[in-house]
């Protein structure tokens, strides 16, 4: 069976300083959180990933989307340089982790910046948000990292939320799935299915049918369970009040070479 590990980082005591753009700001449970982070990683567990724990980063309220700093493909890394300059610390900590499971490392460097929630993957069609945190330098650093070895680098505009993946994301047969108030440019993607709840955009795909999803969209979980999906329920919403939805929580490295 391949190698199916997930990379996480266990949330800063700092959480509820964690950054806030689009929405208003609203208190933070820390503890609420952490119970809320173990269930999440329960649940990708319990449907078959090894989580990684990347080295706590006390000191970076936002270190819990561990998304944001590193973007896979295939056995490649590119360590991100996050948009906002207060997650920059975050980034070396996820580098030695990638590193230590054998990934081969590279980097985005200035001017570039790229958050790792501006990348949406559909086989080998790599979406890239232009928005708030990634500029257009980190989009062709992006290209060059991965444009040869296979993939297809295709830049979106973001305007309405944080990042693409705030948005957009996709189900396994590659359907691109969002809240089409929140969605720049839905004929960008060959098929786009509307949903009926803004996080009901976000989904893990855990392998199978299996969604990890919010429990704040119940609606879309139904709309997705009746396709013939498998939607996994994990309350988020600690997260959610700092713009955090399930796919920034982990990483899923699939294709290691080891
Ligand atoms: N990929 C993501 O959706 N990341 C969420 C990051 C939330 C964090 N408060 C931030 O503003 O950077």
């Amino acid at each position: 069976m391949p190698s199916q590990k997930a990379l996480v980082r266990r949330p800063s005591p700092r959480l509820a300083e964690g950054l806030v753009t689009h929405i208003e700001r609203e208190q933070v449970d820390v503890e609420l959180a952490l119970r809320q982070w173990e269930e999440y990683v329960e649940a990708l567990r319990t449907h078959g990933w090894e989580t990684v724990e990347v080295e706590e980063a006390d000191d970076c309220p936002d270190s819990v989307f561990v998304e944001d700093t590193v973007v896979m493909f295939r056995n490649v890394a590119v360590i991100t340089r996050p948009g906002a300059e207060s997650r920059r610390a975050e980034t070396a900590g996820v580098e030695e982790a990638v590193a230590r499971l054998g990934c081969s490392v590279n980097w985005v460097w200035e001017p570039g910046t790229l958050d790792g929630g501006d990348v949406l993957k559909v086989g080998d069609t790599i979406y890239v948000g232009r928005g708030g945190r990634t500029n257009a330098a980190g989009v062709q650093q992006l290209r060059a990292a991965f444009e040869p070895l296979g993939a297809r680098v295709v830049a979106v505009p973001v305007s309405k939320v944080l990042h693409l993946k705030s948005a957009v994301t996709a189900l396994p047969d590659g359907t691109v799935i969002g809240h089409i108030p929140k969605v720049d440019t839905p004929s960008l993607y060959p098929r786009f299915l509307p949903v009926p709840e803004e996080s009901g955009g976000h989904v893990v795909l855990l392998g199978g049918g299996k969604l990890l999803m919010a429990a704040s969209a119940p609606k879309t979980a139904e709309l997705l369970g009746d396709l013939g999906f498998e939607p996994v329920l994990v309350d988020i919403g600690e997260f959610e009040k700092l713009e955090g939805c399930v796919t920034c929580l982990s990483v899923r490295l699939r294709g290691l070479y080891a």
